[in-house]
């Protein structure tokens, strides 16, 4: 690689600082910080002020924790107070670019009896593979802190960083970025003022062994169905054949949203998906993967597609829709012979060009109605939008893609591949067009970390060389 930068010094000091990294990802992941569930909103608040603390002891300045107010129905508590934006700035030089960092310190749930081998919120580092294991680690506490360690290495080398940085870290990624967009709007002009990129680290390498640079992400409209029956949970043995279940009728409707093969059965979805064009079509066929690599990352030969144009197609191009859950349901070991008196279906549409968000939400709407007005129960249906991100794609060859691509061959001795995501970062239009900025998508972890899943994972070398990338990404950006 020509005009290569010479990084040494910052890249053996993040070498050195190896052990104290592990330590700050070992606390932030200490704390269960799971935004979805409302019993545990005030360690997503704890989080928040370990996060403050940290950029204090950095030297960050203008650090502020902005309340968001309350949190918008559907939710169980009317007076749940969100949790909040963290603002920092590292920095202030008229002289040099200023770089947005976003990453969120809220994570999904999760449970030992889930099938963990180790207790999720304890980082554990097996030393044989040289892995630390534990939720958050790779999403997206592992890439947040990756930022914060990358000031402490310029710190310790008394470096001065090449670019101005303003941080923004939210609590509410994983439950739709509620109350993001608004400060986003407020804060364009105000604290965002004269940011020239934004960099988000919140997503992965598309497979195991090849670092990729992402530009596009799938949007994601989350809903649930509500289904009311009897005044209780009712004895099966009493009530069973006699009255209507609700859980019948749920599952009915839930099994008429999409078939086995992945096919999505509400009716005007895929009519609303940009046509692939042949220019787009060419650009699978460059890319490192397999259906091989798929599988290892599931876990399984369940693979729905298996060449390798189809996978990335359905996983960056195309809807999806996926059933996630009933709450109110039995679910335990064991036979209890509930009739459950209210379910609650949760299930997500993964958006991508041209959906149109809310146009979407009338035909599921519309069509979950028909089919529970099709089975005539005397049980109540209501069905509604819990959140949505929508979906992005950028252009990536730009300077903040072409100084990635520079600083992630030089870490890994590799040229990234450029690859779209089938995940959603929910603000990522946002802040590209409330700031009128490019938006850089620059991943830290692998594709088999198991983010969102039991066993997530962050491999060490990932973790230490991602430190690197984020830190020689700053350099090549602020020099160019
Ligand atoms: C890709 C990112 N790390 C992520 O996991 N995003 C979540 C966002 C989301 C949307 N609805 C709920 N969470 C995801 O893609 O599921
Ligand atoms: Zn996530
Ligand atoms: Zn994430």
């Amino acid at each position: 690689m020509s005009d290569k930068l010479e990084l040494d010094p910052l890249f053996n000091k993040i070498d050195e600082l190896k052990p104290q990294f592990i330590e700050r990802l070992r606390q932030a992941v200490a704390i269960p910080s799971v935004s979805s569930d409302e019993s545990l909103r005030p360690k997503v608040v704890a989080m928040s002020e370990f996060l403050v603390k940290e950029l204090k002891k950095l030297g960050f300045h203008d650090i502020q924790s902005r309340e968001l107010g309350t949190q918008p129905p559907p939710v169980a508590d009317p007076n749940l107070q969100l949790p909040p934006i963290i603002l920092g700035r590292f920095g202030n030089d008229a002289k040099k670019k200023t770089v947005l960092v976003y990453g969120h310190y809220d994570v999904q749930p999760a449970l030992l009896e889930d099938g963990w081998n180790t207790p999720p919120f304890e980082l554990t580092h097996d030393k044989t593979k040289d892995i630390l294991y534990g939720r958050g680690s790779t999403d997206d506490k592992g890439p947040v802190i990756g930022w914060l360690n990358v000031i402490e290495a310029h710190n310790e080398l008394k470096w001065e960083l090449p670019v101005n940085l303003v941080v923004c870290f939210e609590g509410m990624e994983e439950s739709g970025s509620l109350g993001l967009e608004e400060l986003i709007g407020r804060e364009a002009k105000q604290y965002f003022n004269k940011v020239d990129t934004v960099c988000i680290s919140d997503n992965y390498w598309l497979g195991t062994s090849k670092p990729v640079l992402t530009y596009g992400l799938r949007g994601c409209n989350y809903y649930q169905i509500t289904v009311n029956g009897p005044g209780a949970d009712l004895h099966s043995g009493i009530f069973g054949g006699i009255i209507a279940e609700p859980m019948t009728d749920l599952v009915k409707v839930m099994s008429q949203l999409v078939d086995s093969a992945g096919n999505i059965l509400v009716p005007g979805v895929l009519d609303m998906v940009a046509p692939l064009t042949d220019k787009e079509n060419a650009l699978y066929t460059d890319i490192d993967f397999s259906v091989e690599e798929l599988n290892a990352a599931s876990g399984s030969n369940t693979a729905l597609h298996q060449k390798k144009e189809d996978i990335l197609k359905h996983r960056w191009r195309y809807p999806s829709l996926s059933l996630h859950g009933i709450e109110g349901a039995f679910y335990g070991a064991g036979a209890k012979t509930v009739i459950p008196a209210k379910v609650i279906g949760k299930f997500s549409i993964r958006t991508v060009p041209d959906i149109d968000s809310h146009k979407l939400d009338q035909l599921v709407f519309d069509y979950v109605n028909k089919k529970f007005a099709e089975l005539k129960s005397p049980n109540t249906l209501k069905v509604e939008l819990i959140h949505d991100g929508n979906y992005w794609v950028s252009n990536p060859f730009n300077e903040a893609f072409t100084a990635a691509a520079k600083a992630t061959e030089h870490v890994w001795n590799i040229k990234p591949d450029f690859t779209r995501e089938g995940g959603s970062i929910p603000i990522t239009l946002t802040f590209e067009q409330q700031l009128k900025t490019d938006v850089l998508l620059l991943p830290m972890g692998r594709g088999d970390d198991g983010a969102h899943s039991i066993n997530e994972k962050l491999d060490i070398s990932n973790y230490i060389n991602g430190c690197k990338t984020l830190g020689g990404y700053l350099h090549y950006y602020g020099r160019g």
